[in-house]
């Protein structure tokens, strides 16, 4: 926890309500099928030869109140999303809409009220505040941009804005070489905050800053999202920051959301391998798991590039379950458990997608070597359960039947854990990746569904 004194915040002139939970709130931002590729240009005539597709056709949606976090690995689109959101770039493709409005090809005059509801907070206190200028012009400079006149003028009002973040308002005249990092990342919040904002979108706001001060700055945006009801899109790549402070986390890949769920479900049961594998990295703190072994699941070479992203699902060149289809076929976000949406045909903590699909792809055997044992035979497991489950379920005229159904789904799981280390069938999952549709079909039809449900990628080691 902090150590810093408890931060005083003043009550808000048109202060909004304070936030109450964010569920079932009603939606501030929706964004659909966004899109931002950068061209890549060359030679004297800057002919384009080809695209990064940094954002690449992701759905999602900010409900008042809430905080959404964003996570993935460094390149994955990220900023690139924040930007689009505040419409600090122009979308390729896909709609944003704010409070309803289409607000994705608005101009400089039709943004500027926006302006003023939807702020950003940069990750580098260092560089995103002009070093010549002073805290109060900084923090003054929106009510001069939009030319609104605060109630008591412009200087009282920064200085309130100032004890808001807990500075000293009598720094009002200094400059932020003066300040320390955190203390800069506050200037940066009260800035931001200046014009009353319904949405703030902060890029990594903490990751530039010494860790204990890291605590501080996001115990203040805690606060500050209570006092003033704001609603938040925090991007980060550290997920013990991102499950401190979301109500629902979005977790990107490649240009693509691949896992958007309520925190508590994706920290319990992530739904998505790459989640899991994301998950597997942060620290535990909790001192009677200490002497646990460690599960932690390495990821198998870098993050492919977005120039020319692996076709189907885009995580399967790293992925310890990939089979054909994932290397064929994109799968779509799909709302999977309540609150929960995954991209993946082969889930984890669920009923797979597609148990007709169980060869193998000679990466994913390669990734799954990555992956510790313990990981694998609990993967195989749950699928078995939830197929099971599902099983019954769908059949309840048939009792008896549906527990048969689960007690192979078991007994497959069992199979699997037992054939974690058995030498590989010869023929049967020989590099499938390289096989065509042909070669898919026949193991298609080899493959029996309670088998494929008990967890594909065990099955066939
Ligand atoms: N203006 C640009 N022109 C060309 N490519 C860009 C531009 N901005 C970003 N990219 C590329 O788009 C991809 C996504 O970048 P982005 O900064 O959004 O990722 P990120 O997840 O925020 O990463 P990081 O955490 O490292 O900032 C990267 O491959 C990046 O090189």
């Amino acid at each position: 926890m902090s150590d810093e004194k408890a931060v005083k915040i003043p009550a808000q002139s048109d202060g909004a309500a304070p936030t109450e939970g964010s569920q079932s709130g009603e939606i501030l931002l929706k964004v659909t099928g966004l899109q931002k590729h950068f061209p890549i240009r060359k030679g004297l005539l800057q002919r384009q030869t080809g695209s990064v597709r940094a954002v690449d056709g992701i759905d999602f949606e900010v409900r008042k109140g809430e905080t959404l976090g964003v996570v993935g690995e460094s390149g994955c689109g990220k900023s690139t999303m924040g930007r689009l959101i505040t419409r600090l770039l122009e979308p390729t493709a896909g709609k944003v809409e704010f409070e309803g409005k289409d607000i994705t090809h608005l101009g400089v005059a039709g943004m500027r009220p926006l302006r003023r509801d939807v702020q950003m907070i940069f990750q580098d206190p260092y560089s995103s505040l002009n070093p010549r200028h002073t805290v109060g012009t900084i923090v003054g400079a929106p009510f001069k941009l939009q030319g609104v006149e605060p109630e008591g003028g412009i200087k009282k009002e920064v200085q309130r804005l100032l004890s808001v973040v807990g500075l000293n308002p009598e720094h009002y005249n200094r400059y932020p070489h003066e300040f320390s990092g955190g203390q800069r990342q506050r200037i940066g919040i009260a800035r931001a905050l200046a014009l009353s904002p319904k949405l703030v979108v902060a890029d990594e706001p903490v990751s530039a800053l010494d860790v204990s001060i890291q605590a501080q700055v996001v115990n203040l945006l805690d606060d500050l999202q209570e006092e003033l009801g704001l609603t938040y899109v925090i991007i980060a790549h550290d997920l013990s920051v991102v499950r401190h402070v979301s109500d629902r986390i979005a977790v990107m890949y490649l240009g693509k959301v691949v896992e958007l769920s309520d925190r508590d479900s994706l920290y319990k049961a992530p739904m998505h391998p790459y989640t899991k594998a994301l998950m597997s990295a942060v620290p535990i703190p909790d001192p009677k798991r200490k002497n646990e072994k460690s599960e932690r699941i390495l990821l198998k070479g870098d993050v492919p590039s977005p120039i020319s992203p692996p076709t189907g699902c885009r995580f399967h060149t790293r992925c310890w379950k990939a089979t054909e289809i994932c290397r064929t076929t994109e799968p779509q976000l799909l709302e999977l458990k309540p609150g929960q949406r995954v991209a993946c045909h082969h889930p984890e903590n669920f009923e797979d997608q597609a148990p007709q699909d169980t060869v193998l792809l000679s990466a994913a055997k390669e990734a799954a070597e990555l992956v510790p044992d313990e990981v694998l035979e609990e993967s195989a497991q749950t699928s078995a359960a939830v197929a099971a489950e599902v099983e019954a379920v769908a059949a309840p005229e048939e009792p008896a039947a549906a527990e048969a159904e689960g007690a192979a789904a078991a007994d497959a799981a069992s199979d699997a854990e037992g054939s974690q280390d058995a030498p590989e069938e010869p023929g049967a999952s020989e590099d499938s990746d390289e096989s065509g549709p042909a070669a898919d079909a026949d193991t298609s039809a080899e493959s029996g569904k309670p088998e494929a449900s008990a967890g594909q990628e065990s099955t066939e080691k």
